[in-house]
């Protein structure tokens, strides 16, 4: 039997907030008047079946009403929202696209002058720097002048489009609605069924391997600049979304001094790397005063062409605790693999609910140790500086690949449970033996694997991939990410 329907009437200016505890569902459905989903406009009369531990809420700028069915553990009405000032900065930014154009039309040379918003978003913890992002590119998209914004997500918690771990870069073109925590920036071509993705979203990816960007800075920093440059030479491919311009959503490290440097070291590397790889213009920082004036101090000053600007961040941004941001890591990889969640379902649930279409089918391959190459980047990968030889130096720096020896039992434990970014094929002129190891790290991802079993006598692997295609000759990296099939 169906669960019982309520109607919920929001007021203008108004949001329906709730959060979802694991294997709650909620469906919401417009009946009358308009609403968005940050940011993304609702139809009026499609059900949205939320699952998957979101958190989200439905805002109004005249007035809605709203059909709810299921229940959320946190559910209510938010009267005072910041959506007034994401407007007006929204404002600003569509102005810039405008001016932008209208140069970029008149002189296509004069591309200096037409500079587009580049945004940096920065903030602490659950200060909804993602949720800010998501709202402007929304925004961006239904100001109806056909941009295509670029969105990089840097949150290496967060696998946006692909898995945790990764930085990764994607046009967008269409509003992001997302009814899951799982997938933050919508589904891939790569991960979802044709049927449900969009094929021009084909995000650029490139693998860090760890989750906090402190566990190797310098990788960090180098990834940063590999992805703005590449993102530089893709987008001679896209000179129509020139004046689109681009978000860039960050991991609270950066704003944390502490997380995003060594002693001695610039406090704000990172953020630093940032700005200057990908020409940032717009820093946008979330309700934080202390860093809102430690970055006016550094940009502020006119001579940069950077504005700072403080956004209030909203009451309904949720605190995500350790635990729950560990489940949606695993779930991010679950779903990479198998398609998007339905464990929240509730048993008997109608079959006319679920969706087989979204369910993907990984293959479980035997690859012997000599087909794949594994690396590893940096220091962290080699035997503690302890187990060194009296006086003795590191010889490898931080950002130097490591080849992994799968038959080293010092390797087995490492191996086993290891999430691998497959990296895009190499030059057919590279031989393998000949391998120029920096390459490696300029190099993007094309797929992920997981090894689920190491077999030391037969001297093989087994990887859980997304795909039956041959591995044989291709490399791999390993970071610290680790997922087992619950
Ligand atoms: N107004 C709101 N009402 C309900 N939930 C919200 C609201 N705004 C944001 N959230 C939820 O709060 C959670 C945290 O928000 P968000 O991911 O945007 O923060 P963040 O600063 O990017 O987090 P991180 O610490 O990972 O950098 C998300 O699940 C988001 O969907």
């Amino acid at each position: 039997m169906s669960e019982e329907s309520r109607q919920c009437i929001l007021n203008p200016k108004t949001e329906l907030r709730f959060e979802l505890d694991p294997g709650e569902t909620i469906t919401l459905r417009l009946v009358s008047g308009r609403a968005e989903l940050f940011g993304a406009e609702l139809p009026r009369e499609r059900a949205y079946h939320f699952t998957a531990e979101c958190k989200a809420a439905v805002f109004t700028w005249h007035g809605c009403t709203l059909e709810v069915t299921g229940h959320a553990s946190t559910e209510y009405v938010a009267e005072e929202t910041p959506m007034v000032s994401y407007a007006n900065c929204h404002a600003v930014l569509e102005q810039m696209r405008v001016r932008s154009s209208i140069i970029r039309r008149s002189n296509p040379t004069a591309s200096s002058e037409a500079v587009p918003p580049r945004v940096l978003v920065l903030g602490a913890e659950n200060s909804g720097k993602t949720t800010l992002c998501k709202i402007l590119l929304n925004y961006a998209l239904r100001a109806g002048q056909g941009w295509s914004p670029l969105v990089v997500n840097l949150n290496t918690w967060d696998g946006a489009w692909t898995v945790p771990g990764t930085i990764s870069a994607s046009h967008l073109s269409s509003p992001v609605v997302t009814t899951t925590a799982d997938n933050p920036y919508g589904s891939t071509a790569t991960s979802a069924p044709g049927t449900l993705s969009s094929s021009a979203l084909l995000p650029l990816v490139f693998w860090f391997g760890h989750v906090e960007p402190k566990q190797n800075l310098d990788y960090m920093g180098h990834l940063i600049h590999t992805l703005a440059l590449k993102v530089e030479q893709h987008s001679q491919d896209y000179a129509e979304f020139a004046s689109s311009g681009l978000f860039i959503d960050t991991p609270p490290a950066f704003a944390h001094p502490s997380q995003s440097s060594g002693q001695g070291t610039d406090k704000y590397a990172l953020v630093t790397a940032c700005v200057e790889a990908f020409h940032v213009n717009t820093l946008i920082v979330m309700g934080n005063e202390k860093l809102t004036v430690e970055m006016q101090k550094r940009y502020g000053d006119g001579t940069r062409q950077i504005s700072v600007v403080k956004v209030p961040r909203s009451g309904g941004v949720v605190e995500i605790d350790t635990a729950c941001r560990r489940r949606l890591l695993s779930h991010q990889l679950r779903s990479y693999f198998y398609g998007a969640r339905h464990s929240d379902r509730k048993e008997g649930e109608e079959d006319g609910d679920f969706d087989p279409e979204s369910a993907l089918a990984p293959t479980s391959s035997v690859v012997s140790f000599n087909d794949l190459r594994i690396y590893r980047v940096g220091e962290e990968s080699l035997a503690p500086s302890s187990a060194l030889p009296i006086g003795a130096s590191r010889a490898v720096s931080t950002i130097q690949p490591v080849l992994v020896d799968p038959s080293s039992p010092m390797q087995q434990s490492r191996l086993l449970n290891g999430v691998l970014a497959l990296l895009a094929p190499l030059p057919a002129n590279v031989i393998q033996d000949d391998l120029d190891l920096a390459q490696l790290l300029d190099r993007n991802v094309s797929g992920f694997l997981v090894i689920t079993a190491v077999d030391q006598e037969q001297k093989t692997l087994t990887v859980l991939a997304p795909s039956a295609a041959s591995l044989e000759g291709r490399v791999a990296m390993l970071g610290s990410i680790e997922w087992q099939e619950a």
